[in-house]
């Protein structure tokens, strides 16, 4: 795969002096669903708004297709479709006149067929008359994706396109992107639902206090970093961690009557045979055995505290 957008070490401070972007270099694979995960304040508004040339980056280059944003922008901006986070559409606009007339501010032909095309994928074909103060919001959002779709863009930036959306919206709301994504779009979406990029992502970008903290494969992430846990629950208190068990990575837990073994999922042995013999050697008796996975959400927690 190749990257469609590239930015390298882009800073952005603000007149006020703040300092939201601290240096970002992300490659955005063709063909991706990148979810960009941080939390409130983090910088991905902002990123997306640099990389959609709607904010001025303060040092750095970004590209898009291969043209610079800055010195290239009408190729770079023409390859790209925004979906704001705000509900921002004309009242009274009929839906169909709101699409075609985005397509129009990128100076591309009338094509009535591919907005009938990308209003029939959204679902809106037979609300193409009516208008947007006459939708629900769920509507409305797939209004904001249609006219970022009107002009064929290769590359489809989503500012949390599900926040305030419900669940059943939200599913929907996956399919579209999927169904985007199938059709060769690049998507890049910023998300507080850690579920939604468990869900739908194919890579994970963390972004926190302006600087992205990793990015990579959804897959790769959860298996390099997610650990499974065995809780052995005993019968009896002990007062701390016997010293022969000190080879396993062991800690007692807050109730003094567990002990708590993390291991890597990957390993080809857990140890755990070992562990419950070597536990039932101490003497100790065992009352019940659980495990756990971290999730990508203690993931995200660990690494936002970890840099914090
Ligand atoms: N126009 C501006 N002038 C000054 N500071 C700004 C401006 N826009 C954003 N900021 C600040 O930059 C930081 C990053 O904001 P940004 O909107 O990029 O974060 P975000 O990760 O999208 O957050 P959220 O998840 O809350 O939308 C915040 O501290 C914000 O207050």
């Amino acid at each position: 795969m190749s990257a469609i957008v590239s930015a390298k070490d882009v800073t952005k401070v603000y007149d006020s002096g703040f300092k939201a972007l601290k240096g970002v270099s992300l490659d955005i694979e063709q063909g991706e669903i990148l979810a960009l995960l941080g939390p409130n304040g983090a910088g991905k508004t902002t990123l997306i708004s640099v990389i959609c040339g709607m904010v001025n980056a303060t040092s750095g280059s970004i590209t898009v297709g291969g043209h610079d944003i800055v010195d290239d922008f009408r190729a770079a901006r023409s390859l790209i479709g925004l979906v704001p986070q705000e509900l921002s559409l004309e009242p009274f606009e009929k839906v169909i006149n709101s699409v075609t007339f985005s397509r129009g501010l990128f100076g591309k032909p009338r094509d009535d067929a591919h907005i009938e095309r990308i209003l029939r994928q959204l679902s809106l074909w037979d609300k193409k008359d009516a208008r947007v103060k006459e939708l629900s919001g769920g509507m409305k959002r797939r209004v904001l994706i249609a006219k970022a779709l009107s002009h064929e863009p290769r590359v489809l930036f989503l500012d949390e396109p599900t926040a305030g959306v419900d669940v059943e919206l939200r599913k929907d709301m996956w399919d579209i992107v999927r169904g985007l994504r199938a059709d060769g779009v690049t998507i890049i979406l910023t998300t507080h639902y850690i579920e939604e990029a468990e869900a739908i992502a194919d890579r994970v970008g963390v972004i926190n206090d302006g600087n992205i903290l990793l990015v990579k494969d959804k897959a790769d992430l959860m298996a390099q970093m997610g650990r499974k846990e065995l809780c052995i629950e005993l019968q009896d208190p002990i007062g701390e961690v016997p010293a022969a068990l000190a080879a396993y990575d062991l800690v007692l837990g807050e109730d003094s009557c567990s002990l708590i073994y993390s291991y890597d999922t990957r390993g080809d042995r857990t140890g755990i045979t070992s562990l419950l013999s070597d536990v039932a050697a101490q003497g100790l008796v065992l009352k019940d055995v659980s495990t756990s996975q971290s999730s990508l959400e203690d993931i995200f927690v660990g690494l936002v505290e970890d840099a914090t």
